[in-house]
């Protein structure tokens, strides 16, 4: 989709931002630029859209050379995300959403419906905020504008340099969520600018590790990354945490879980009580008449007496959905005080994660990615089996 071929640029007064620098970007994708200031990342996507123009190299959009194009006309096919939204100051929200559909000369009420759906797309209610000017807004929210601009023409690419750099920690990682479920339904091609690492790990379907002198020390998915560094330089750049990192980039397996004993809320207690000791086990799932999981049963007082589970059944409080990453689990985990949580495909029990599965998911992960092989041919090994 997007193709940077051996592009260079000097600046005029002798600065080498960007040298010999090559990056495939697939249709679909969201890539992440990523590395310390200066080195180049602003300037390498600032080239995509001609608003800096290359020294040397070829950037190819859907195999066309770029530089052969009008450079206004790209401009308008291309969304632009900047720090702090770059709204303009004296236009309306709406009016500012749909400056490109106004360039594009769209018919009025076409563009104002299409800014309407937008603003609501990035989570802004139209009657509230469709009138309201950029200062009337909170940096959260001008930012969400700045991404439904962006949108406005239905680009297919999207460019973002630094999007959620101006917003404080807890809003961030709002509009980050957002913003990959938004992706994740418009399937739009992104780029996007950050330093934070952590933003780079948690957006990117692959990521760049950029160097100072506008080098690419390697482009691959965060999984990788974070899981065999390129080289020393990449290894030190994505920290000493990066095994920590890796909880939010691993998604839960089937393999994680475990399967503790399951009983039916209209089960007799006396079905409870056996169940417990037949699995020699200290609680367990309990689920409704549908098999949706309902919460758990424990013997910590005896459980005796005539009555069903549903007399004892307590309710589950904390769970995650089967296409959470560790790092949710874990933080649910952390969150509840729980000593393992239970993992839903919709209401549906799968199974639950304890913190050693959880250990060892970790540790598959890792080792499938030095081996190259899938994480449930990772065989592990455990102090037993070293003893052995
Ligand atoms: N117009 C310019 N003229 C001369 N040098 C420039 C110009 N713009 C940027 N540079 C230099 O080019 C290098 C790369 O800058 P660039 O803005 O691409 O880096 P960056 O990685 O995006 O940094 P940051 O994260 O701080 O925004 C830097 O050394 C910068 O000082």
């Amino acid at each position: 989709m997007i193709r940077l071929d051996r592009v260079s640029k000097r600046y005029p007064d002798g600065t080498g931002a960007v040298e010999d620098l090559s990056l495939d970007v697939a249709e679909g994708d969201l890539v992440t630029l990523v590395g310390p200031s200066g080195c180049g990342k602003t300037t390498t996507m600032k080239m995509v859209n001609r608003l800096i123009e290359p020294t040397s190299g070829r950037i190819l959009i859907n195999g066309e050379d770029i530089t052969r194009r009008d450079p206004v006309k790209l401009r308008r096919g291309i969304g632009y995300v900047i720090q702090s939204g770059g709204l303009l100051p004296h236009r309306t929200v709406l009016d500012n959403t749909v400056t490109v559909p106004s360039l594009l000369r769209w018919d009025r009420r076409k563009a104002k419906a299409r800014g309407r759906e937008l603003l609501e797309l990035v989570g802004l209610e139209p009657d509230t905020y469709a009138d309201r000017y950029p200062h009337q807004l909170s940096g959260g929210q001008r930012q969400r504008v700045g991404v439904a601009r962006a949108l406005a023409a239905d680009p297919p690419v999207l460019l973002m340099d630094e999007p959620f750099g101006a917003v404080d920690p807890v809003v961030r990682d709002r509009l980050q969520t957002e913003f990959l479920r938004l992706h994740a339904e418009l399937k739009k091609t992104v780029l996007l600018v950050t330093h934070d690492i952590d933003e780079a790990v948690r957006m990117g379907d692959r990521m760049a590790v950029f160097a100072p002198g506008g080098r690419i020390e390697q482009y691959d998915t965060p999984l990788a990354v974070l899981g065999s560094p390129a080289n020393d330089y990449v290894a030190d750049f994505v920290g000493a945490d990066r095994g920590l990192k890796r909880l939010a980039v691993t998604p839960i397996t089937p393999d994680d879980l475990e399967q503790p004993p399951v009983v039916r809320l209209d089960d007799s207690l006396t079905h409870a009580r056996e169940t417990l000791r037949a699995a020699d086990a200290r609680w367990a799932v309990v689920l409704d008449a549908q098999g949706d999981l309902h919460g758990w049963i424990d013997d910590r007082e005896p459980i005796s007496g005539s009555g069903t589970v549903r007399d004892r059944a307590r309710r589950m409080e904390a769970w995650v959905p089967a296409d959470s990453s560790l790092k949710a689990a874990f933080g649910m985990m952390l969150q509840y005080d729980a000593g393992w949580i239970a993992v839903v495909d919709g209401g549906r029990f799968l199974g639950v994660l304890t913190p050693q599965r959880l250990h060892e998911a970790l540790r598959r992960s890792v080792g499938a990615e030095e081996a190259g092989i899938p994480p449930e041919h990772v065989v592990l090994e455990t102090i037993d089996s070293i003893i052995d």
